[in-house]
């Protein structure tokens, strides 16, 4: 039996989205192939996914995301339908049910919507039907102002994967691995392929997106990993480019970064 059986999927929207900001096609098929096949072979799945405004951005043929926050969230409920149909079109061809589950944060901070959406998650799986998972933002913006250093998806997949006991948590983004620095920026940067502990030193590596459509860079991620080990799991990191990666972490192959403490 792997030690990744309840597993959490964060994908971010440089994944979801081209660096030429269209919409990934090939890599959601593949992400859906993936997922549809862990799911058949009995792991429980949940898919926490970025890019609602991404893809709203490419429909709506614009060329960068509006300041205006009124204006996100437009996109957001424009591209989080499409986002969703895209999914469901993608999981169909491989046989696979998903159903959409939005939050804000206030629902960790209130017992009864805490309750009733773990009802609902735990009902999804036991009916194999896999959730996927985004913030609401037509109605929070807590992430979208930039207000709170956590209100980001990185942030909502770990709180998830707490609540649901997931054994782990794995954040596909653009990068192969957590670097020594930001790889775009500093060409010496070296891969740090094992993390115990989130020091002071590996914390002042992390610094915001680059990619110009991600919103928290790799400190939301390092926050994320922080929290996780701070519950006594796990977290990788891996590249999303080929969303097959997932295997093998599953299988315990070291790829991307893991962050695993001595009580995960
Ligand atoms: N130490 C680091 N190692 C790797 N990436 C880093 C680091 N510091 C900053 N980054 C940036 O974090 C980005 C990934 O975060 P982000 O763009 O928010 O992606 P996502 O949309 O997947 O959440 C990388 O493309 C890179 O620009
Ligand atoms: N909820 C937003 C994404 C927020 C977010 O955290 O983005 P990212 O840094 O790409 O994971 C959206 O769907 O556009």
């Amino acid at each position: 039996m792997t030690d990744w059986q309840k597993i959490v999927i964060k994908v971010g929207t440089s994944t979801i989205v081209t660096e030429e900001g269209r919409v990934n096609y090939p890599v959601i098929n593949r992400l859906a192939q993936t997922l549809s096949t862990l799911q058949k072979e009995g792991h429980q799945v949940l898919l926490v996914t970025s890019g609602a405004i991404g893809v709203a951005l490419d429909q709506m043929d614009l060329p960068a995301r509006p300041k205006e926050i009124p204006k996100q969230q437009a996109l957001a409920a424009i591209g989080q339908g499409y986002l969703m149909s895209t999914y469901h079109q993608s999981f169909a061809f491989y046989k696979q049910m998903v159903g959409q589950v939005l939050l804000t944060y206030d629902v960790f901070d209130n017992p009864a919507m805490l309750a009733n959406t773990k009802n609902a998650i735990e009902t999804l799986f036991a009916e194999h039907v896999i959730p996927i998972i985004n913030e609401n933002d037509v109605i929070a913006v807590d992430e979208l102002d930039h207000q709170h250093s956590f209100g980001d998806n990185d942030r909502l997949a770990a709180l998830v994967a707490n609540e649901i006991q997931a054994d782990g948590l794995i954040i596909l983004s653009d990068v192969d691995a957590l670097y020594t620095a930001n790889p775009n920026l500093d060409p010496t940067a070296q891969p740090i392929h094992r993390v115990k502990q989130i020091t002071d030193e590996i914390r002042s590596s992390a610094t915001g997106s680059t990619s110009g459509l991600g919103t928290g860079g790799m400190s939301t991620k390092l926050a994320a990993a922080d929290f996780t080990m701070a519950h006594h799991s796990k977290m990788a990191l891996i590249n999303g480019n080929d969303p097959a990666n997932i295997l093998q972490i599953i299988s315990g192959e070291p790829i991307g970064t893991l962050f695993q403490g001595q009580k995960s």
